[in-house]
């Protein structure tokens, strides 16, 4: 609820009021501004309390600070200024506190029967004679250690939310600061507030900040300054960037900080001079960029140098013969331009395969494997994403891997990759696809894998958005003009009624797409005004589609919106369309977290990438089971069961509809796109054409043609400080 929406007639003096949290109705996660229900001490009647309550459970006596208010809407409530906890006092208080989901392995029914065993005494007998647990009925030896292993780390969390109090740290947060750091997370937090923005996902330089600044740290302090200079080129990164301009930095740090950029000049110079950054003629790189990218470009160069070839034998074949042979086993004859392709891929050590949707790129790949196996040579396929390498696989009929599978990476050995230059993959050739997608760091520990004799075949669509990591590795391998490229402009895959290749092409080329009568599968949906416009998207997504052509809206359509915000923006449409697609239900336990609610039978998707449960940022999955009792879900990623725990849900997002962005790599049966004048800054040629390629079957667009018009006319695509082209083309790399 809005500060604004409230008007309150407060009066002057500030009121103590104590008594036992009811009810959690309300909490924002990212400031803790909650609306609950309290029973003050003495009475029986729930009273409304609003204000920041972050850390207080259910069933804990609060002692707050604050006033009466009067609310136009909602009448008579207490405004929190500031509270103290203190355990639950009375032994319905215990029973709602333990019951509250607060403790991993307590549920309701079992909270119930501990306190109806020791009464007042529990949380005395949980803390100091935890053995008399076994006297209730139900509880077992593992329930008992289940159960101190999660009451300690509540007590450790509870002390993190203390010292944090009034930071904007959520529960969820506290509980993130405790699993990194464990008992010494005070003592870490303390010394180097900083490190919480660089460590825990969630956490951002503003929060981070905040706690410093409360810890006393100055606002020209040097410390102060070398962390917000490192995490502005570390957002930058994310943005794409290997390096920032120096002037770039000094103005983003200096944003991010609020102070002069000149009092940041110095602190670069000696973030130089530590290593903690590299200047490489007004570059600035964090280490590990300018590493890869000198890497990255260094290897290339030594492969397509070096005198070994593993599959000179092709140097010497007869074409011509080699291409009848091929040409006996398909339906139809490779054009020139494949053929060359192919010759290009067996000769050159280092090649390149670019062409949109449609030029062949598979047919390609599957002639080289056959060339490569009537010669008993081996081949490795590998993609950037888990779905890529599916589709490659069934492209080729042979086994693809991810890039780091492929690499046999394992974060918790020493060595992530296990693949490296001193254990090199085995393969004549190394056959990548999908390679928009691959960025600096990844780019660089493949080419550490590849032996100077190996072939490298880079394949993808450089058109379509570049990687989310930093770096633009195709654009750049392409631009040097260092490495053989093909760019394939044939399309084959159209067949009279589809519309949606050719539009795709369109849209490449800068022209405007074809909305025929005649398509059964590219439409648009005019309209002007978002708000009518995220109704049509939510009418056809959830019944219009379905009904007119029988896809299924839980599994074969997915909405794309160029923007987060807004009426047709992610978050809206994904709350919009879950109450459609899978509302509130008796049989399906739904949990809330902050203003989300994660409900069995949602749609979700993973936003970074975790190995060690093996799940990449863009994964899609289900939520099959909520477990209140242990605090945990259970998500379906493809018929993989993966565990959650509520501390790791600010890592899943609900994907009814997702960002293009995030779509780079997918593909859906349908598509639904919102385009709108609302969405000016992200009208993008190479965004357009991203969303539009993701749809196997049907393509849908809302929206206004001006907006298409603007979209496929603007083909700036956002500049992205990389050095690799450059690197490339000198012979002798730094
Ligand atoms: N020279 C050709 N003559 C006739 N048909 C062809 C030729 N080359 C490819 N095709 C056909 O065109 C279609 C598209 O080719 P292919 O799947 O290789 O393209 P692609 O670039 O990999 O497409 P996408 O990226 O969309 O998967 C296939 O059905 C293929 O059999």
């Amino acid at each position: 609820m809005p500060a604004q929406n409230r008007s309150a007639s407060p009066s002057l003096l500030t009121q103590q009021l104590e008594g036992v949290l009811e009810r959690i109705t309300y909490q924002n996660e990212e400031n803790g501004y909650t609306i609950a229900k309290l029973i003050p001490r003495g009475k029986s009647q729930e009273i409304t309390v609003v204000g920041t309550l972050t850390g207080a459970n259910v069933g804990e006596s609060l002692r707050l600070q604050g006033m009466w208010i009067n609310h136009v809407q909602y009448g008579r409530q207490f405004e929190v200024r500031s509270f103290e906890v203190t355990m639950p006092a009375t032994v319905e208080g215990l029973r709602k506190y333990l019951g509250s989901g607060l403790i991993k392995g307590i549920g309701p029914v079992n909270a119930g029967r501990i306190v109806d065993a020791f009464g007042i005494e529990t949380l005395e007998v949980i803390e100091s004679a935890p053995q008399r647990l076994l006297e209730v009925a139900g509880i077992g030896e593992k329930r008992v250690e289940m159960i101190l292993k999660a009451w300690e780390e509540q007590k450790q969390i509870k002390e993190i939310m203390l010292f944090l109090q009034s930071n904007g740290v959520s529960t969820s947060l506290a509980v993130k600061i405790y699993k990194q750091y464990g008992q010494n997370a005070i003592q870490v937090v303390r010394t180097d507030p900083y490190r919480l923005a660089r460590d825990i996902y969630g956490i951002g330089f503003k929060t981070a900040d905040k706690i410093a600044r409360q810890l006393g740290i100055a606002e020209d302090a040097p410390s102060r300054i070398q962390a917000g200079l490192l995490f502005a080129l570390g957002k930058l990164s994310g943005e794409g960037h290997c390096y920032a301009e120096r002037g770039q930095l000094l103005n983003a740090a200096a944003g991010l900080l609020e102070i002069e950029a000149a009092l940041c000049e110095p602190q670069v110079d000696l973030l130089v001079a530590q290593g903690d950054l590299i200047l490489e003629e007004e570059a600035l790189y964090l280490p590990p960029f300018h590493y890869a990218e000198v890497g990255a470009a260094g290897k290339l160069r030594r492969i397509q140098t070096d005198a070994r070839d593993r599959l000179a034998v092709f140097k010497t074949i007869n074409w011509p013969l080699a291409f009848n042979a091929l040409d006996k086993v398909s339906s139809f004859q490779l054009t020139e331009q494949q053929k060359l392709a192919v010759r290009m891929a067996l000769t050159e050590k280092v090649s390149v395969l670019t062409g949109g949707p449609g030029t062949g790129k598979s047919t390609i790949t599957f002639s080289i494997i056959q060339l490569l196996k009537e010669r008993y040579c081996s081949v490795l396929l590998a993609a950037p994403t888990g779905r890529a390498a599916k589709r490659l696989s069934e492209a080729t009929g042979l086994e693809a891997k991810t890039i780091h599978r492929l690499l046999e990476y394992s974060p918790t050995s020493s060595d992530a990759f296990v693949r490296d230059q001193e254990n090199p993959l085995d393969a004549d050739m190394i056959i990548i696809d999908e390679t928009s997608m691959v960025d600096i760091l990844l780019l660089n520990h493949l080419l550490s894998a590849i032996e100077t004799g190996s072939h490298l075949v880079f394949v993808g669509d450089v058109d379509q958005l570049p990687s989310v990591g930093p770096g633009n590795v195709l654009r750049d391998m392409i631009d040097c003009g260092e490495i053989p490229v093909t760019r394939l402009d044939t399309i084959f895959r159209q067949s009279e009624d589809s519309y949606i290749i050719v539009n795709a092409h369109r849209i490449n080329q800068g022209e405007f797409p074809q909305f025929s009568t005649q398509s059964k599968d590219f439409f648009l949906f005019p309209e002007e005004d978002a708000e009518k416009a995220a109704d049509r998207v939510v009418e056809l997504t959830t019944t219009r589609i379905k009904s007119k052509f029988g896809f299924n809206p839980q599994t074969d359509i997915q909405v794309l919106s160029p923007m987060h915000r807004g009426d047709t923006g992610v978050s809206e449409l994904n709350r919009r369309l879950q109450n459609e697609l899978n509302p509130p239900s008796a049989s399906r336990t739904e949990y809330r977290q902050g203003g989300r609610v994660f409900r069995e039978g949602d749609r979700v998707m993973q936003m970074r990438n975790d190995y060690e449960r093996k799940i990449f940022n863009g994964d899609m999955g289900v939520i099959q089971q909520i477990d209140l009792e242990n605090q945990a879900l259970s998500l379906d990623f493809e018929g993989r069961l993966v565990p959650c725990e509520y501390s790791q849900l600010d890592e899943l997002t609900h994907a009814y509809a997702v960002s293009i962005h995030k779509s780079q790599g997918s593909e859906f049966p349908v598509v639904v796109i919102p385009i709108l004048m609302q969405h000016y800054m992200m009208l993008q040629r190479n965004l357009l054409y991203t969303g539009v390629t993701r749809a196997r079957k049907m393509v849908v667009l809302v929206g206004s043609k001006r907006a298409i018009a603007r979209a496929v006319k603007n083909n700036q695509i956002a500049r992205r400080n990389t050095r690799l082209a450059s690197r490339l083309r000198v012979k002798q790399t730094r």
